[in-house]
């Protein structure tokens, strides 16, 4: 068996709240196990550019509680064309990392799945880093508490604004082209409505929540909206409303990257701290290609293919509970 002497850990795409306890993680598991580390600023970017230095124990001191990534992040075109990728493995070669350890999304994982590919002879191991939880085969992704916290403390202040001026606010939240930060964020601020792209009668929403639930009891309500094409966003969903019901007093917030940013949540560190230190026993069991995931609190290895094109379905169900917390 070949043993693993060097890792480089790299962070990728949108940042996300927990990242740099997952980087204090693995770093300081792997330096238990005697192996070095090397820490790539930039993501794919950055190991193309070569800015990959040796990280000490000391290194990831005092950053559990950080927000962001101290390694910065970035989204590499580059890294996804042959030459890119080549320059990488170079890289890589050079700086002796025999094994990578990649915190990001689905599209990190995309690149490493080519990039292992291509260069079989580095093992990748994934670690779900993202605000969307939109990654098959983990129950939760680091960043995602976090940011859910987030957008209900927002949500709550927007209520004392909904509730004294009587309006509909149409909130718009992040997730890409996945529900559940409008799902889950929904039903943890009592919120009247959740639009999402998993479901497609966004129209028949809106028209239910009007015509059915909306001003019966209350005189004020809140609609989450996950940004989408689908959904067409909180602009687009006010829009349609507009033309429908003009009479309505409404406003639209669009909560952007506040939802990114902030202290990690305690389940963000703790999520953080068990996916790097099981990034390294994945390592260290010959695993390869895989994502760390969680699954009913117990760490599982996903195979990349698998986490980033197997749908993750948002549970219908909780639409439901919406609806019926809110007549
Ligand atoms: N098809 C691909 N081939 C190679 N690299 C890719 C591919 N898709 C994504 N990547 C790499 O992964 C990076 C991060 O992906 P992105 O979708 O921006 O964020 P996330 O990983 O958070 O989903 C991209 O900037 C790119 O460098
Ligand atoms: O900050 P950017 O580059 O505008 O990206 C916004 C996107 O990043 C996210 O915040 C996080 O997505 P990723 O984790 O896939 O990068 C999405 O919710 C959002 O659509
Ligand atoms: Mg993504």
């Amino acid at each position: 068996m070949y043993q693993i002497k060097c890792i480089g850990v790299l962070t990728s795409g949108g940042d996300a709240p927990g990242m740099n306890a997952a980087l204090r993680a693995v770093t300081r598991k792997a330096i238990y196990h005697g192996i070095r580390v090397k820490a790539i600023c930039r993501g794919y970017k950055g190991l193309i550019g070569g800015e990959i230095r040796e990280f000490q124990t000391q290194d990831v001191s005092n950053i559990i509680q950080q927000g962001g990534t101290i390694i910065k992040t970035a989204r590499s075109e580059e890294f996804k064309t042959e030459e890119g990728m080549r320059i990488a493995y170079e890289n890589l070669r050079k700086e002796e990392i025999d094994a990578l350890v990649v915190i990001g999304g689905d599209g990190t994982f995309t690149g490493a799945r080519y990039f292992a590919q291509e260069y079989p002879d580095i093992p990748i191991v994934g670690i779900p880093g993202t605000i969307d939880n939109d990654l098959y085969g983990t129950d939760y992704t680091i960043g995602y508490d976090t940011a859910l916290n987030t957008i209900v403390q927002a949500v709550d202040k927007i209520r004392d604004t909904a509730s004294s001026h009587e309006r509909l606010f149409f909130i718009e939240v992040m997730g890409r082209d996945a529900g559940f930060l409008a799902l889950y964020g929904a039903i943890a601020s009592g919120a009247e409505a959740a639009i999402i792209p998993e479901i497609e009668t966004n129209t028949d929403q809106l028209n239910e929540l009007i015509e059915q639930g909306f001003r019966k009891s209350k005189n004020s309500s809140i609609v989450l909206v996950a940004e989408s094409d689908i959904t067409g966003g909180a602009i687009g969903i006010s829009n349609r409303l507009k033309e429908k019901y003009p009479e309505y007093d409404y406003r639209v917030t669009i909560l952007g990257h506040i939802q990114r940013g902030g202290s990690p949540t305690a389940n963000d560190r703790i999520l953080a701290s068990r996916m790097g230190a099981a990034a390294i026993d994945a390592l260290l069991d010959d695993q390869r290609n895989v994502m760390i995931g969680i699954v009913n609190d117990e760490i599982v290895y996903v195979p990349f293919n698998k986490a980033i094109k197997d749908e993750k379905p948002v549970d219908k169900k909780l639409m439901d509970i919406i609806r019926i917390l809110s007549i």
